[in-house]
């Protein structure tokens, strides 16, 4: 792989998932700022226990950090990695590239064909592109490591799932991973540099909240089996998906699989 700005780099040709791999060297007592990038995963793990096709020419990479901000700031990097993915590719998608100011939606210029659809994941065109997976390992000193793991279909898309997917090469776009990793490793640092320690999340948000997929829409929440229907109304400051359901509450969700539309099923 080509470059990590700021971070080392661990390039792999073939890995079983970058995510274990980091997860492993941080209880190894590596303690991050570590970029492990691979060409192929033979063993690519999604959400929810989810298998990930990683074939080669896709990216597989997981950035390490151990982070000075409590558990509950710490996991919010994952708007911080949804920000930064949705940056890194609509600057490389025809089309997908719309000038976001630091202020938020209130800069958001003409419409993406990049959407950032809650929790993880980022849409082409409505079709999953990428996907990200946080998780977290505690250390012997009290602190959390956070393996932040970003897959994107670079060459190809997996196929037979029950929501549709898509890939670089399919949008008519040939790039190779690496240059996918290079844009995506500087839109972190700046990201990350909004983050500012999770004081600066409330900004962050703002980005997200502006590439949202679905605001004001139908949605069906599938959280393991009980489904919610109503309308998704936005994103909390604390980063939870904000329902106004059909009796009119309104409910926050921590975790779920989102399907959008007013015929919305509640597929995984
Ligand atoms: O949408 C999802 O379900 C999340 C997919 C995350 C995949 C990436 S690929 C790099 C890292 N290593 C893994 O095993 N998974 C993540």
């Amino acid at each position: 792989m080509a470059r990590a700005a700021g971070y080392r780099l661990r390039g792999y040709d073939s890995i079983g998932s970058t995510n274990s791999e980091a997860i492993e060297a941080a209880t190894a007592g590596d303690l991050g700022g570590i970029w492990f990038a691979a060409r192929q995963q033979t063993a690519g793990r999604g959400r929810r226990g989810r298998q990930w096709e990683s074939p080669h020419g896709n990216l597989a990479a997981t950035l390490l950090i151990v982070p000075e901000a409590d558990p509950t700031l710490a996991a919010t990097l994952g708007f911080v990695a949804g920000v930064s993915l949705n940056r890194a590719l609509s600057a490389i998608l025809p089309g997908g590239l719309v000038k976001i100011g630091i202020d938020g939606a209130d800069a958001l210029e003409g419409k993406s064909r990049i959407a950032l659809k809650w929790p993880n994941d980022v849409l082409a065109d409505g079709a999953k592109l990428a996907g990200i997976l946080l998780e977290a390992s505690k250390l012997p000193d009290g602190r959390h490591a956070i393996a932040i793991g970003f897959g994107v279909n670079v060459v190809a898309a997996p196929e037979g799932l029950p929501y549709p997917a898509t890939s670089l090469a399919d949008l008519g776009v040939s790039l190779s991973a690496e240059d996918v990793f290079e844009a995506l490793g500087d839109a972190w640092v700046e990201t990350f540099g909004l983050w500012n320690d999770g004081r600066g999340i409330g900004d962050v948000l703002k980005h997200w909240r502006a590439s949202a997929a679905g605001i004001g829409a139908p949605v069906a929440v599938n959280q393991n089996g009980d489904v919610l229907r109503g309308i998704f109304e936005t994103i909390d400051d604390a980063g939870r998906l904000i329902v106004r359901a059909e009796d009119n509450r309104r409910i926050a969700i921590t975790a779920g699989d989102v399907h959008f539309g007013a015929t919305a099923s509640a597929r995984s």
